[in-house]
């Protein structure tokens, strides 16, 4: 039997194989999500002129170095409407939030601090240089980078691309990733399995990690467990011109376990079979042409964990993105833990924090790869590396969190 790959050796492997995708023009209203192929540059600088941060009136500070000051009020400037003229010593403008500050004024006094009597305004503070008046270009100025290329888009990225001045985006198309669930024993979700039969579910966690990170997933349905239909089902992967192909279950060592011949036959190169991890072990990747193809193992726990592992890091590095790798962070072990053997070992645990505000990661009881139900409630994967020795409450570990929607 080969030696199994470990975890980081199989992802460089699977990434090392990929390029990034070309890129397309989206607009910013559908680029949430999207991964930027090109940098984002501001086209106008923000604000665009020393604007007022509040309601109250513009003046030259020099006029109202002390509280009692009275200015006579010659205009107004609101946002969208400036002052046209220019304030004279002993004058003030009325002004609103955001509305340029008018030539000649350099200071604001709220409204507050203010009382009127037709046209004149008698001030209870005294005025300071600067006060209350955002600087031209406080925000950005044209011709800076604010948004990088390989940055995936959020919402609050798409506030600031449309504050830079720009209606679209280049953007790396999206990654188009075929699934095939396999086996005699499965129905599609919905459907009453017959006698030894159960719902085909991975697919669903497959797909759902597919949008997740910027892909498409095309549902290619259940495949029995005969040669020539995997093929011909992986053929269809071919036409339909995947970047990724998944296959879900038969990656093992059963009679049954048809996949890697049946990808062989269809022209893939396989690259590797096998990781040191649990669940997970029997994943296979390889490529044709341009084609990742990953056969995950069919445990419904083993599928997701791999497609989080790799298939996500996947996905990333061909939407170009900067930061491909899954981010492990730390926390304490919630509880004592054994030694491990010779596989790594991706944990569905609780996640808590202590009375410090510590991540406490806790192991379940039942790590069995065939349950749902733990993987559905956990809030972060334990990772035990390979030989760890026996490890105690409290001790310092890594996680990999689970976040929302994922
Ligand atoms: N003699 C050995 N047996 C097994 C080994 C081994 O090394 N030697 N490895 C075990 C490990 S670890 C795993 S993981 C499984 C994976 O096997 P396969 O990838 O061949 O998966 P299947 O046999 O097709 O299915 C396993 C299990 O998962 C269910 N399944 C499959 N597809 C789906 C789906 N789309 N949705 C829901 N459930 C699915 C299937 O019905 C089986 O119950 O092999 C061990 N055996
Ligand atoms: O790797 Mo299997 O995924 O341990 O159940």
């Amino acid at each position: 039997m080969s030696a199994l790959l470990p975890v980081d050796e199989a992802r460089a492997r699977i990434l090392a194989g990929l390029t990034p995708l070309t890129s397309e023009t989206v607009r910013l209203a559908d680029a949430l999500g999207r991964t930027l192929s090109k940098p984002l540059a501001a086209r106008r600088t923000q604000p665009p002129w020393d604007c007022s941060a509040m309601d109250g009136y513009a003046l030259r500070a020099a006029d109202a170095a002390a509280p009692g000051a009275t200015l006579r009020v010659v205009g107004e400037s609101a946002a969208g409407r400036g002052y046209a003229g220019r304030l004279g010593s002993g004058e003030a403008a009325r002004i609103f939030t955001g509305a340029p500050v008018p030539d000649g004024a350099d200071a604001i006094l709220l409204q507050e601090d203010a009382s009127r009597g037709g046209d004149l305004v008698t001030f209870s503070e005294a005025a300071t240089a600067g006060r209350h008046i955002r600087r031209a270009g406080l925000d950005f100025s044209a011709g800076e980078i604010l948004l990088e290329a390989g940055r995936r888009l959020g919402a609050r990225d798409l506030a600031l691309g449309a504050a830079l001045g720009h209606g679209e985006v280049e953007a790396s198309r999206k990654p188009r990733v075929a699934i095939l669930a396999t086996g005699d024993e499965l129905v599609a979700a919905g459907e009453i399995p017959g006698p030894d039969q159960i719902v085909a579910s991975n697919a669903f966690a497959i797909a759902g990690v597919v949008t997740a990170e910027g892909g498409e997933p095309i549902d290619l349905g259940i495949a029995p467990d005969d040669h020539r239909t995997i093929v011909s089902a992986v053929e269809r992967a071919i036409a339909a011109e995947a970047d990724v192909l998944v296959t879900l279950g038969g990656a093992s060592v059963g009679d049954h376990d048809l996949i890697q011949p049946a990808l062989k036959e269809a022209g893939v190169q396989l690259d590797f079979w096998r990781i040191a991890m649990r669940p997970g072990k029997p994943m296979m990747a390889g490529r044709r042409g341009a084609m990742l193809a990953l056969g995950l193992p069919g445990n419904p726990v083993s599928s997701i964990v791999c497609a989080l592992l790799f298939l996500a890091p996947a996905l990333r590095k061909l939407t170009g993105r900067s930061d491909v790798e899954p981010v492990l962070m730390r926390a304490k072990l919630g509880r004592d833990m054994p030694a491990n053997d010779h596989r790594d070992d991706y944990m569905r645990s609780a996640l808590t924090y202590d009375s410090e505000g510590f991540a406490v990661a806790t192991a379940f009881e039942r790590q069995d790869s065939s349950m749902l139900r733990p993987l559905a409630g956990a809030e972060c994967l334990l990772i035990r590396p390979a030989h760890a020795a026996v490890g105690k409450i409290g001790e310092p570990c890594r996680i990999m969190g689970l976040p929302h929607p994922l």
